[in-house]
């Protein structure tokens, strides 16, 4: 196995190579590790992100989630920010885990990835993110803007198509902090799950 094609530290399951950059770098060193998740609703051609009004990562493009509670499951946390961010519930399936560091911060983010093709209630807009439907098609129908991959995290055009697949998958992501606060995508690696 070529070194662009082993998994980086920290995904220990078995994996099947997906994709991978920024092999020049090395990863960064290991850190306390701390429980997010973000949930995704994938119909068809098309995606349910939210633009996040504030907070970390504001500006961006993004699934609906967050930090996971002393007191909950990773399953029920993201249920409950999908809820209080984008005011629907949904049956929401796992699918991947994400490792994500910036370099200098104290913490590695685990972010637990989850999707749903159904959901209920009213898609509302909160405080902390505006939902907005996407085509995931290069042959739109219905009149939907692109995926905005140029204002999510630089990364996240890797894995989002699996969701659409629903392939499960790894992945680790590594990003410096440039001078103006923007995020450089640093080194990542994904992988596909072996079933
Ligand atoms: N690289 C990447 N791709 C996709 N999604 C993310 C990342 N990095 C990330 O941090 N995220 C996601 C993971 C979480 O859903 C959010 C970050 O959580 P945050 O909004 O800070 O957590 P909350 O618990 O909602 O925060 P407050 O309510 O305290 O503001 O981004």
């Amino acid at each position: 196995m070529s070194d662009d094609q082993k998994p980086p530290p920290g995904l220990d399951e078995k994996l099947s190579y997906h994709t991978s950059g920024g092999l020049e770098v090395e990863w960064l060193p290991p850190l306390p590790i701390k429980y997010y998740t973000v949930a995704h609703i994938v119909q068809n051609d098309k995606i349910l992100l939210g633009y996040k009004k504030r907070g970390f990562g504001q500006g961006k493009y993004n699934g609906f989630g967050g930090k996971v509670e002393p007191n909950e499951s990773s399953l029920q946390a993201a249920i409950r920010e999908l809820e209080e961010e984008a005011g629907i519930k949904a049956p929401l399936k796992h699918i991947g885990v994400l490792l994500f560091i910036v370099n200098g911060a104290d913490k590695t983010f685990h972010i637990d990835i989850y999707y749903a093709e159904e959901f209920e209630g009213t898609i509302t807009e909160s405080d902390e993110m505006k939902p907005e439907w996407f085509s995931l098609s290069t042959n739109d129908k219905d009149g939907l803007p692109p995926v905005p991959w140029d204002k999510m995290w630089d990364t996240d055009h890797c894995w989002i198509p699996l969701l659409r697949e629903g392939k499960p998958f790894r992945g680790r992501a590594d990003f410096d902090k440039g001078e103006s606060g923007v995020f450089i995508p640093r080194r990542w690696w994904y992988g596909l799950l072996d079933e």
